[in-house]
């Protein structure tokens, strides 16, 4: 297997904050790596020097061959690295069929209407453009929307969220919602998927579906997965390698079963509780 994304020796430091300590380790292709540890330890930090909401202040992070230490999120996204917030960021309003449309801009930005949207002083994605999108994606103003559509329906239909296709994203069970910001990611043909905390908020059913559709997706798909979880059951019965960090650092680096029983784990995070969990 070849490395998919590299972190070489990365530090995120928000003034005397060391929020990402040397994070040195890598993501195969096609790996389902699990990312843990308590509150604060750094983990989504991780996930946004990864998509390049900050530079970090120390290190490199090569992705398919390409350093992308400095790259913008959008080109990272237009590269290949998706990924789904701790906080579910649907856009409430739209469909659910709008919103794995919409997911696809950089399609529909590759014509005039982006630059149209810009030229008359208005942020495409904000909520001030989005009467834009909405109007774009219902007249089927783009020539592309059509392939878009077609597209976007056969992603809904994959992850069982065909029926709900016309719905209001707002109107949906929570767990079909948290699905449904996967497909978005999806929708950006991303090859690197970033999940924080997916089963955040599910019930034990909504995050047993959840874990065969992230195997699904991975086998069907051909992505690779990595995920932030505070889920034990979860992350043990899906990872197959962890992460482990704590203050910034990384501490542990293993199969689950590694993981278990690594002492500065089960001190640093694990307790005695997840013993009851089981793989
Ligand atoms: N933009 C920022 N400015 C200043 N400090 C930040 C910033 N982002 C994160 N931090 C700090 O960095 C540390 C790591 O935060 P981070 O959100 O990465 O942790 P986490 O492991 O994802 O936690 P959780 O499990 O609670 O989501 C925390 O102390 C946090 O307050």
């Amino acid at each position: 297997m070849s490395k998919l994304l590299e972190l070489n020796h990365v530090t995120m430091k928000f003034g005397g904050l060391v929020a990402v300590n040397d994070f040195d380790n890598y993501i195969e292709e096609g790996e389902i790596l699990g990312l843990i540890g308590p509150n604060g330890a750094g983990k989504t930090t991780v996930f946004n020097v990864i998509t390049g909401v900050y530079v970090p202040t120390e290190g490199r992070i090569i992705f398919n061959g390409v350093d992308i230490t400095p790259f913008k999120p959008h080109q990272i996204t237009h590269l290949g690295i998706a990924r789904t917030f701790q906080n579910i960021r649907l856009f409430e309003e739209m469909t659910v069929l709008e919103n794995v449309m919409v997911a696809q801009h950089h399609e529909l930005a590759t014509t005039d209407a982006e630059k149209l949207l810009r030229q008359a002083g208005r942020e495409p994605y904000g909520a001030g453009g989005m009467w834009f999108w909405k109007a774009v994606l219902r007249l089927g103003y783009l020539d592309k929307e059509k392939s878009i559509m077609k597209k976007s329906m056969e992603l809904l239909e994959r992850m069982g969220l065909a029926e709900f296709a016309n719905e209001k994203a707002s109107s949906l069970p929570y767990g079909a919602q948290r699905l449904l910001e996967i497909a978005r990611a999806l929708a950006t043909d991303a090859k690197l998927l970033l999940l924080d905390e997916p089963a955040a908020g599910m019930n034990p059913s909504e995050s047993h579906d959840l874990m065969n559709m992230i195997r699904k997706i991975r086998d069907e798909f051909g992505v690779t997965i990595f995920l932030i979880e505070h889920d034990m059951k979860v992350v043990m019965g899906l990872c197959e390698r962890i992460l482990v960090m704590d203050y910034g650092k990384l501490i542990a680096n293993g199969t689950p079963e590694e993981v278990q029983k690594n002492p500065k784990v089960i001190e640093a995070y694990l307790g005695e509780e997840w013993q009851n969990v089981g793989t």
